[in-house]
């Protein structure tokens, strides 16, 4: 009988850490291909953003000082010298005493230093009657606010979100290098499983659902996915199905047979890999206790228990960390998590992760979770799930209304 050597949750982070290699070969995307992708270069501003004072708002640009003491009761007068035109360069300086009409987003004209807006003023015959007091830098992005010329906007390694892709388009930088997209291979093994499209089961079969819930969360961290079906438990058809597929991906996927039953091979097929091979066995966790992670010469395998929330859990939690490493994320976003009372005592044994299904919901302004019981083998407690609680090692549970962290399902 084998023994799982067991680590702990913060253990398999380091290792990790410490064994996944990055992918370093760079392509160069546009921008609207580069979605989710990992910069390969830090970007350097070439130009101010905005490149000239703007208003935020329709008013008129005025010296703040010129409009102290103004109040609907005690209106201030200026004298209209003239209007911006949208996308145009302001004409003459503002001089003391003058207002210029400026369109949101309009340039202020040189010398003004604030806008005072349209509700807060009336324009009668070329004079301006100002109602409201406006201060130093109101109502102006000042050229060069959201970004300065020869500032590091982005450090390599960084993942481009919809607002890093806009703001590489403020720059008029149309193409960027970034690293390659990730190709996950991914292999179901068990007698019992069936492709999911078999119509009727005999006694004993069911259907593959491990292969769409992780290719999903993969598909969803940017990485393309390669099905290699599905292998029985046959050391030689497995370990040469794997192979095949380890040779074709960055990442290979296993799913099931990662316990230490008669038949569970797959720890034996990782070592048949490449060397270092499997540096994680076991995990004190709960679920996904008998997970597998291993390097075979330079490439990832991860070997995901075959329970489908399990594997779903495993992978949203190690998976993903592995991805990001492998595809040189070095500045990720921090993962979603909210804080949440919990409805109910939750017991946990100490030294072991625990990572509860919960169901979310908001009650007098407050989330709270409610815990979801079922087993690891069972799918639909992710379905009724909206996150998980994780609760960490060192603690021997939750008490109900105690405030706790959630990761978000996506
Ligand atoms: N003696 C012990 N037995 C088990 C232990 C243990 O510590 N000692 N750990 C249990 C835990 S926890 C889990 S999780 C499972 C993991 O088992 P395996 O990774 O070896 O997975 P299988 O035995 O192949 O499958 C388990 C279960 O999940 C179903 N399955 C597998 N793949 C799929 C798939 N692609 N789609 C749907 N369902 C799948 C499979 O039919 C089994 O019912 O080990 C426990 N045993
Ligand atoms: O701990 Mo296992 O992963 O659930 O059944």
């Amino acid at each position: 009988m084998q023994f799982f050597k067991v680590k702990t949750v913060e253990e398999t982070f380091a290792l990790i850490q410490e064994h996944i290699p990055e992918i370093r070969e760079v392509e160069t995307r546009t921008l609207e291909e580069a979605l989710h992708c990992i910069l390969a270069e830090p970007i350097v501003a070439a130009e101010n953003v905005p490149g000239f004072d703007r208003s935020t708002v329709d008013g008129y640009a005025v010296f703040a000082k010129d409009t102290y003491g103004s109040s609907e009761s005690m209106p201030g007068f200026l004298t209209v010298a003239g209007e911006v035109e949208m996308g145009k360069e302001a004409g003459a300086p503002l001089s003391r005493g003058e207002a210029i009409y400026v369109p949101t987003g309009g340039m202020v004209p040189p010398g003004s230093d604030s806008v005072l807006m349209i509700e807060h003023c009336e324009e009668i015959g070329g004079l301006l009657n100002t109602y409201r007091q406006v201060a130093p830098g109101e109502n102006i992005i000042r050229a060069g606010e959201d970004i300065k010329e020869g500032e590091v906007l982005l450090e390599a390694g960084t993942k481009l979100r919809p607002q890093e892709i806009g703001a590489l388009a403020s720059l008029g930088i149309s193409k960027v290098n970034v690293y390659r997209k990730i190709k996950a291979a991914y292999l179901s093994t068990g007698d019992e499983i069936v492709p999911y499209e078999t119509e009727s089961l005999k006694v004993g079969q069911v259907r593959d659902i491990n292969y769409l819930t992780v290719a999903g969360l993969a598909k969803g961290w940017g990485v393309e996915t390669i099905y290699g079906g599905i292998t029985a438990d046959d050391y030689d058809i497995f370990a040469a199905k794997a192979r095949e597929l380890y040779e074709q991906a960055d990442i290979l996927i296993l799913s099931g047979g990662s316990s230490v039953g008669a038949k569970d091979y797959t720890t034996e097929v990782i070592q048949s890999l490449g060397e270092p091979g499997v540096f994680v066995h076991g995990i004190s966790i709960k679920p996904g206790k008998p997970t597998i992670l291993a390097v075979a010469n330079g490439k990832p395998v991860i070997g995901l228990p075959g329970h489908p929330a399990s594997a779903m859990i495993i992978f949203r939690l190690f998976g993903e960390k592995i991805i990001k490493q492998r595809q040189g994320e070095r500045h990720g976003k921090k993962p979603e998590r909210l804080f949440a009372r919990s409805t109910k005592n939750i017991p946990s044994a100490p030294g072991r992760s625990d990572y509860i299904r919960v169901r979310l919901f908001e009650k007098e302004g407050e989330w709270w979770a409610d815990p979801i019981i079922g087993k690891s083998g069972l799918i639909t407690t992710l379905v009724k799930s909206d996150g998980i609680v994780e609760i960490q090692s060192e603690k021997e549970g939750i008490l109900q209304g105690e405030l706790v962290p959630v990761i978000a399902s996506k």
